[in-house]
């Protein structure tokens, strides 16, 4: 089987991290994520991660609280190495081989981004996971996949998150909404269809980057996206 993606970016969410759970990090779901990535990892297909932190902090949410913005923001970028950490673990556990690779420098924990490093990881054949986002307030880890995505020459960015592609409007809300099979940038970006942020759109479309969105929670869905089958949402320039 060849896979028709040879290289891939996937962002994962990081609300995807807690399953069914309020917060924080459900190990059971953890497993099943690095059981689906081990599949693609088997094809022999080069992967980076770009891993979420709303499951732990999001700065947005937290202003609202009274932290200064940018305070949260660092807050933010910093739950996404808690959950880098875990993911390595369970990756380890699972038979891989993952190094983290920190925007924020943190010596003793991670070793921080070095892009020569992250691309002779990926042809070893080592899964890169990507942690801290961009390492910049104000920006998120949608932007960071849509960033290192382009610096590592994938072929495509995977937005794996809790809903099977990109709907009309928010499918968690609208359940009439239906779902897109195809759709271009300056089409999501000009419905305003929240699923990721217009900065990592507009970024991934510049550099014609294409993004699939499709269901962490479905299982075989990453090895068929990668295969090039249709499933999620494919969106395109
Ligand atoms: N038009 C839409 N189509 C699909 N999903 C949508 C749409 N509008 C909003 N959403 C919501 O966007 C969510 C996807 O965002 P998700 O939580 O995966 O990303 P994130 O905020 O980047 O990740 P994190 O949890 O790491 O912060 C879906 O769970 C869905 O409820
Ligand atoms: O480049 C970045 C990426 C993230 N943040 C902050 O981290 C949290 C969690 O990231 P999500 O993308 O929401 O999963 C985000 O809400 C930001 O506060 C950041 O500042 N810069």
């Amino acid at each position: 089987m060849t896979a028709t993606y040879k290289r891939i970016l996937l962002k994962l969410s990081g609300e995807a991290l807690m399953g069914e759970d309020s917060h924080g990090i459900n190990h059971a779901i953890m497993k099943r994520i690095v059981a689906e990535v081990s599949e693609v990892n088997k094809l022999g297909v080069e992967i980076a991660i770009v891993v979420g932190g709303g499951n732990i902090f999001r700065g947005m949410t937290s202003t609202k609280d009274g932290i200064e913005r940018v305070t949260a923001d660092y807050m933010g970028m910093l739950a996404t190495v808690m959950n880098a950490l875990a993911l390595q673990d369970a990756m380890k556990q699972g038979g891989l081989i993952p190094r983290i690779q920190s925007a924020l420098r943190m010596e003793q924990v991670v070793e921080p981004y070095i892009r020569g490093r992250a691309m002779r990881y990926l042809k070893e054949g080592r899964v890169v996971i990507f942690a801290a986002g961009t390492g910049n307030p104000f920006f998120t880890t949608d932007t960071a996949a849509a960033l290192r995505g382009m610096e590592m020459n994938v072929d495509i960015v995977l937005k794996a998150t809790k809903v099977d592609g990109i709907y009309t409007s928010d499918p968690k809300i609208n359940s009439e909404a239906t779902r897109f099979q195809k759709i271009t940038f300056n089409e999501a970006i000009a419905k305003n269809l929240q699923v990721m942020d217009a900065t990592a759109l507009t970024l991934c479309r510049d550099q014609k980057l294409p993004l699939n969105v499709f269901s962490i929670f479905k299982a075989g869905a990453l090895k068929r996206v990668v295969m090039g089958e249709d499933e999620g949402t494919l969106v395109t320039v």
